[in-house]
């Protein structure tokens, strides 16, 4: 079974999708840390603005090696957002991710157009939201728990910008697909967001 779900950025997905691939077995993908990797490498050689150069870096990126925990930075947030818009980058990563669902027994994958244009076909779909305020001071936590020095006026301005700019462009924009069932987090704890989610794939099962 292929498990889709979208959503803006802090909104929970990637928790969800962990526990879901963990409920059910499926090898889980986190579609962020590819665009987050590209947008890295652009930085790292100082060509963020250079379309051409984040197209190369998508082509030639290394899956292999992805760190999560470098990659999760409110820095590489933004940078993935700016090279996610780029339609050769988007072009680049389709095959991976296409493949990786592909999988036998199927996979769970997170991002921002798994059911819209990675896997329209996914017998579930879950689109997860909160309220900005709410996903501001849950990603606030956790990156000064990582030790990053932020505000949480900083972090929702960066959310704030990464919906607008994920939503408005025109390559495979951050979208509710149609047979997606909307999940709203904001006033749901983990585990209580966790048993929806699966409420939710149980009755896309049955
Ligand atoms: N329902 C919830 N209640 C409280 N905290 C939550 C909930 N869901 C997730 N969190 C916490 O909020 C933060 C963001 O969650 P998560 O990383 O799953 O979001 P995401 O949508 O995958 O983010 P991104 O798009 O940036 O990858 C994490 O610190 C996570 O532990
Ligand atoms: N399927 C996807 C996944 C991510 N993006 C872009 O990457 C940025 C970072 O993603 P996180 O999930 O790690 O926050 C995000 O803001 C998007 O711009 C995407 O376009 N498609």
């Amino acid at each position: 079974m292929v498990i889709a779900i979208d959503g803006p950025a802090a909104s929970g997905k990637g928790t969800l999708a962990r526990r879901l691939a963990a409920h059910y077995g499926l090898p889980h993908l986190d579609t962020g840390l590819l665009y987050r990797a590209v947008g890295a490498r652009c930085l790292a050689d100082g060509r963020l603005g250079d379309e051409a150069a984040s197209v190369k870096a998508a082509q030639s990126l290394d899956v292999s090696v992805l760190d999560p925990d470098a990659l999760r930075t409110a820095e590489l947030g933004e940078a993935a957002s700016v090279v996610a818009a780029r339609p050769g980058v988007r072009a680049a990563l389709l095959d991976l991710q296409r493949r990786f669902a592909g999988q036998t027994g199927g996979a769970v994958l997170d991002g921002r157009d798994i059911g819209t244009v990675i896997c329209p076909d996914a017998p579930a779909k879950l689109f997860v939201t909160a309220r900005p305020e709410v996903r501001a001071d849950r990603r606030f936590r956790e990156l000064v728990g990582r030790g990053e020095e932020i505000t949480y006026d900083a972090v929702l301005a960066d959310i704030l910008k990464r919906d607008e700019r994920d939503s408005g462009r025109s390559s495979a924009p951050l979208l509710k697909a149609d047979d997606a069932v909307l999940l709203d987090t904001s006033d749901l704890g983990i585990e209580a967001a966790f048993a929806a989610a699966l409420a939710i794939v149980e009755a896309r099962r049955g």
